[in-house]
């Protein structure tokens, strides 16, 4: 597998403190890779090293395979939680302007802005002064500026902060595309709904250390617990649920009285197969619901940080 960022052995400290420890992670060429982690964990201490805005105490970040190098700015599209734009300048010359910074020629830039204007829907914002915009319409301002450039790699923190619901999916829906046009993507995050739906890689940080790293789907794997939902249509809810055996530990979330359905979860102990507790449930009524309960994002966050206390 092809690597754009690989960070090694990152420590970082600001006095007495450590905001990073020994840090080592790979981030796939092409992947979104969610960068997550309680506040103060860390987060933004590492994304500042990798956009070379501070440097670690030990380690090396490497970007596609090389030595991070200030020739790599220019390959890396950073878009900060605090925004920072110029308040009085118009935004097409101050689009144009940061464009230029990241190595583009005015008549690129404007091209390029042109094209992402129309986009996303913002073309009579030329001539505005940037304070003249609402929080989430300088945002869109900000991510233009961001990926004008074409970069490698996209570094997102908090992207969707500010977005109605509307603008956040425009958002998505651009950050998926770029994704699926060869970028790679690094987004932070406290929205685990958004990770949930778009990262295939995660990696999560506590207390300066990386406690978790992988493909989404196999840290699910990791963290399944043989938890199922259950759902019986019974004549007697309450006396069929007193009948579920208890070392299947069920945990009754609706009971619907009379006639109607029993829902409850269950989990399985070590030795107990599927088919002999499908038989169980079988014979306790009608069985119209039988699935695995997934750890959501959320559930293996909070989790993780617990046991990590
Ligand atoms: N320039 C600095 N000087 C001193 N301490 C700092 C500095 N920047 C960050 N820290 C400390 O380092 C720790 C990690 O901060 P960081 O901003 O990296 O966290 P984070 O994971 O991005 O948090 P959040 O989710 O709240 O944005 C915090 O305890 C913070 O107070």
């Amino acid at each position: 597998m092809e690597y754009t960022l690989e960070a090694r052995g990152i420590t970082k400290t600001y006095g007495d403190y450590t905001a990073i420890s020994d840090v080592t992670l790979k981030v796939p060429k092409g992947s979104i890779f969610g960068l997550l982690g309680p506040n103060g964990a860390g987060k933004t201490s590492l994304i500042r090293i990798i956009n070379q805005i501070t440097m670690p105490d030990e380690g090396q970040v490497l970007l596609n395979g090389e030595p991070l190098h200030p020739k790599h700015i220019a390959d890396i599209g950073y878009m900060p939680e605090e925004r920072g734009l110029y308040k009085t300048m118009k935004v097409g010359e101050q689009c144009i302007y940061l464009a230029q910074l990241k190595g583009l020629s005015k008549r690129e830039a404007k091209a390029r802005l042109q094209y992402w204007f129309d986009r996303l829907g913002i073309e009579g914002w030329w001539n505005k002064k940037l304070q003249e915009l609402s929080k989430g319409m300088a945002q869109k301002i900000q991510f233009i500026v961001t990926v004008l450039h074409e970069p490698s790699l996209l570094i997102f923190d908090e992207p969707f902060s500010g977005f109605d619901p509307v603008n956040a999916d425009l958002i998505k829906d651009e950050i998926i595309n770029l994704r699926d046009q060869g970028a790679t993507i690094i987004f932070s995050t406290h929205r685990m709904e958004s990770v949930e739906e778009m990262c295939d890689h995660i990696a999560l940080i506590n207390k300066s250390h990386l406690v978790l790293e992988g493909k989404l789907n196999e840290v699910k794997q990791r963290f399944r617990s043989r938890s199922y939902a259950v759902s019986l249509i019974t004549n007697d809810a309450q006396s069929t649920f007193e009948k579920v055996p208890t070392d299947l530990q069920p945990q009754s979330t609706q009971l619907k009285g009379l006639d109607s359905t029993l829902d409850f979860t269950i989990q399985l102990p070590e030795e107990v197969t599927l088919p002999s507790v499908l038989n169980v449930l079988t014979s306790l009524g009608e069985l119209v619901h039988f699935s695995e309960i997934i750890p959501s994002v959320n559930d293996i966050f909070i989790q993780t940080v617990r046991n990590h206390g």
